[in-house]
């Protein structure tokens, strides 16, 4: 990279940006990248050359990579990304046929392995592909074999955790919208997923067959409600019924599907005369909304000249990496029409694994210190990360991506967090539930691994570094249930309990102290029931379980101190611990979600630090339950800054109860809240029923956010607390002759109404034996 060019980044880019390109240059070129970081205006923050050597890419790796692509297919419920990934599948050879979602032939598509999947024909878990695809540049007229990894996440909120894991691991991504709904509720949690992880996307506009279709109409919501540049690259050529192609807008061709299921893909030099005009005005859109977010084509468009094609591809690529545009592409994945086109796109537009940005953190030093960049390079250390576990009918199944360094077969890998060792006995390539055997696995790319006793978000090396990624945003679960064993309780209940926590950070168990229940929670109803229908399918288990409850939570709205002595003598040796600091609220870690911490700044060894871990252990057990509602405590820091020992009568003990003393009593000066989730609703309904959606919002107190009336159709979205949303599926098709459909996602968590606060506090209090009163 010439500096020139880099002076121009540097002008136009974005901070995340330019770390994303810098980090990139430092993996390829050291000389380069200390060009750019003279540039920045703070020095770049990766660790000294000495401690981390760089490792250069061989040809094998830049070629590799080069044509690597690891992308996700993510977007609203119901929009049709497992029947395209099912398409996918079938046009790169990886299945024979093609099966629909809750199709006739009771097979199922291929991608909802899962026996519940295929039954309620909805993804649950995102399942890993791999597949072979020979792209067509239609501007060069070239073609190249690229190898794809294909995530196909599930698209209902309850199972958000796997879109997050998936795109935690991705490069890019395809955001697929419906072509009559356009930007429903969840796709913009998938696009604030997408922004989090740094993940470029393309968007497909799928089912361009429906009745209603209008592909600039959602072009236009994913430039304002996504607020991200975006244009068409491609134009429908019909529409509706009729719709049998696409004009590419960049290379200037017609696409039309021909043969058995679309197989044949037929490119022509006419733009048909039917869409010739349109197809001139979307060109130049693009071009325009093109030189918005990239210098190249905005200096080629303030000189008045044209942009040749490769000139476009070239900038499309530039933006859509940088995270400044999405080129959105439009088909039929129902009808077979424009997906292979839109397989090209990928490997044109989306970045390979060099192109990002991966950093990860050295436990060996304090949490403070700068981030390590990685790089994709096979001579490098090996470091990869256990996106995803699955039990098997072989034992459990780790899907890994490798960052850097590679895997071989017979390998012994290590575990950063427990420092246990592995060795690797089974290397496989998953393809939906079944596998191919490899030997051995570069950078960038994915794979599973039998038989490795781990947790989702474990990072393994291979000894020689003790590097770790930083973890996954967990969202914090909304609703639980007791649950019970029907008969006698075997140990297959708390295996399946502890199987499916490590499988799923979302979902918790816990048992409730006073009424010894076992209480599961996550992040909806759909979520529960899907484990405990997998309890009975796969652990034999039958269960009987309570009434769904909203997880209500507690918190802190100011800092107390306190100082807290725990003291007993009961003849043989005593207890002695005194604590002196604060609790205070805290804000949700944005990229972790982590809002409860604990922080010592002891000095003089007032508490000896071997009794300190006690310390944090006993704030721990008291944010389980707070004295309000009984409900767990989140939101809060506590802060030890002070304390005192007894040579014999201090112990681990002490400190723990010296804590959990301490924070029961300092707890009500902080004056704590009951906090409760709020969803954001999307209501769609027929426009007549419009006044009676409202209404019903609005009786349950929830406040609407937007409404929107498209062709016959309206949309409206609102905040409505969870705790008021029981029984709303039949108050919606009661109040309009059964045609509204809802969705809902959870935002956050807030405080109560202070009625309703008085009244959980109350039904509270009657729980409690009269001695805690
Ligand atoms: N008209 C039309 N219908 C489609 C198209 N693609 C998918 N569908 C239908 O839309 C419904 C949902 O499709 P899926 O592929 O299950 O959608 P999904 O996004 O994977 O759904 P979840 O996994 O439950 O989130 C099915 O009934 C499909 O047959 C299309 O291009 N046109």
């Amino acid at each position: 990279m010439l500096p020139r060019e880099l002076l121009l980044l540097h002008r136009t880019c974005r901070r995340p940006v330019i770390d994303r390109f810098l980090s990139f240059s430092l993996g390829l070129t050291r000389r380069h990248a200390a060009t750019a970081a003279a540039l920045k205006e703070t020095p770049i923050e990766v660790e000294p050359e000495a401690s981390h050597p760089q490792y250069t890419l061989s040809d094998q790796d830049v070629q590799r990579l080069r044509f690597q692509r690891n992308i996700g297919v993510s977007a609203h419920i119901d929009s049709g990304k497992t029947t395209l990934t099912e398409r996918i599948l079938y046009y790169t050879g990886r299945i024979r046929e093609i099966h629909e979602v809750r199709g006739r032939d009771a097979v199922g598509a291929k991608m909802d392995s899962m026996e519940l999947e295929k039954e309620k024909g909805i993804t649950i878990q995102s399942a890993a592909t791999f597949c072979d695809w020979e792209a067509t540049d239609l501007t060069s007229e070239r073609k190249q074999k690229y190898a794809v990894n294909i995530i196909d996440t599930p698209g209902h909120v309850d199972f958000t955790i796997e879109v997050e894991r998936a795109l935690r691991v991705l490069d890019g991504a395809i955001l697929v919208l419906c072509a009559v709904a356009g930007v429903q509720s969840q796709t913009t949690t998938v696009d604030r997923q997408m922004r989090r992880y740094n993940v470029p996307r393309i968007s497909f506009i799928n089912k361009m067959d429906r009745p209603g279709a209008n592909p600039w109409r959602i072009v236009n919501q994913i430039r304002s409600k996504l607020r991200i540049p975006a244009a068409a690259v491609q134009i429908p050529i019909g529409v509706e019924d009729e719709f049998k192609g696409v004009v590419d807008l960049v290379a200037w061709k017609a696409i039309y599907n021909q043969g058995v299921k679309g197989i044949d893909v037929v490119v022509s030099d006419e733009i048909p005369e039917s869409v010739l005009e349109l197809a001139t005005s979307k060109r130049n859109e693009l071009i325009e909304q093109l030189a918005e977010v990239d210098d190249t084509i905005g200096e080629i468009f303030l000189n008045d000249e044209v942009p040749t094609n490769q000139d476009i591809a070239a900038a499309i690529r530039r933006a859509t990496i940088n995270l400044k545009f999405s080129p959105v592409f439009m088909g039929s994945a129902i009808k077979n029409t424009a997906v292979q086109p839109l397989l090209d796109g990928v490997c044109a537009y989306l970045p390979d694994p060099s192109e990002s940005e991966v950093v990860a953190h050295d436990t060996k030093l304090p949490t403070s210190a700068p981030l390590v960049p990685l790089y994709p390079a096979s001579a490098a250390p090996l470091v990869a990360l256990a996106f995803k576990l699955e039990e098997g009918r072989f034992g459990q199944l780790t899907y890994m991506r490798v960052y850097q360094g590679s895997m071989k077969k017979t390998n012994t890998i290590y575990n950063t967090r427990t420092g246990k060792k592995v060795r690797l006995s089974r290397l496989v390539r998953m393809h939906s539930n079944e596998m191919e055997d490899i030997d051995s696995i570069g950078p960038g790319e994915i794979c599973a691994i039998f038989g490795v006793e781990c947790s989702s978000g474990d990072t393994f090396t291979d000894g020689t570094t003790s590097f770790s990624m930083t973890s996954m945003f967990v969202p914090e679960p909304v609703i639980s249930l007791a649950i019970k064993a029907n008969g006698i309780e075997t140990p297959n209940f708390s295996r399946a309990l502890n199987r499916f926590q490590k499988e799923d950070p979302t979902f918790r168990v816990h048992m409730d102290a006073e009424s010894k229940e076992t209480i599961i929670s996550g992040m909806g109803e759909l979520h529960l029931e899907i484990y405990v229908e997998r309890m009975r399918r796969e652990y034999n288990v039958d269960c009987t379980t309570g009434k769904p409850r909203v997880a209500f939570r507690e918190t802190i709205t100011q800092r107390a101190d306190f100082s807290y002595t725990h003291k007993k003598q009961t003849g043989g040796a005593g207890q002695f611990a005194k604590i002196m600091g604060y609790i205070e609220p805290m804000e949700p870690d944005p990229e972790t979600g982590k809002d409860v911490a604990f922080e010592s700044v002891v000095m003089g060894g007032s508490v000896p630090t071997n009794f300190i871990p006690a310390v944090e252990k006993g704030f721990y057990t008291a944010l389980e339950k707070g004295s309000l509602s009984g409900n767990a405590i989140s939101g809060c820091r506590l802060v030890l800054q002070d304390g005192g020992f007894h040579v014999v009568d201090s112990s681990e003990l002490a400190f723990r109860l010296a804590t959990i003393g301490a924070f029961r009593e300092v707890y009500n000066s902080a004056k704590p809240v009951i906090l409760e989730p709020i969803m954001t609703v999307e209501v769609v309904a027929p426009v007549e029923f419009q006044s009676a959606v409202i209404g019903g919002l609005n009786g349950r107190r929830g406040t609407i956010m937007d409404s929107e009336v498209r062709d016959e159709e309206f949309v409206c979205t609102a905040e409505v607390a969870l705790n008021d949303m029981f029984g709303y599926s039949n108050q919606l098709r009661g109040s309009t002759q059964g045609k509204g459909e809802f969705s809902m996602e959870y935002k956050n968590h807030m405080p109560v109404l202070p009625n309703l606060q008085k009244e959980l506090e109350e039904a509270y209090r009657k729980t409690l034996p009269s001695s805690k009163k």
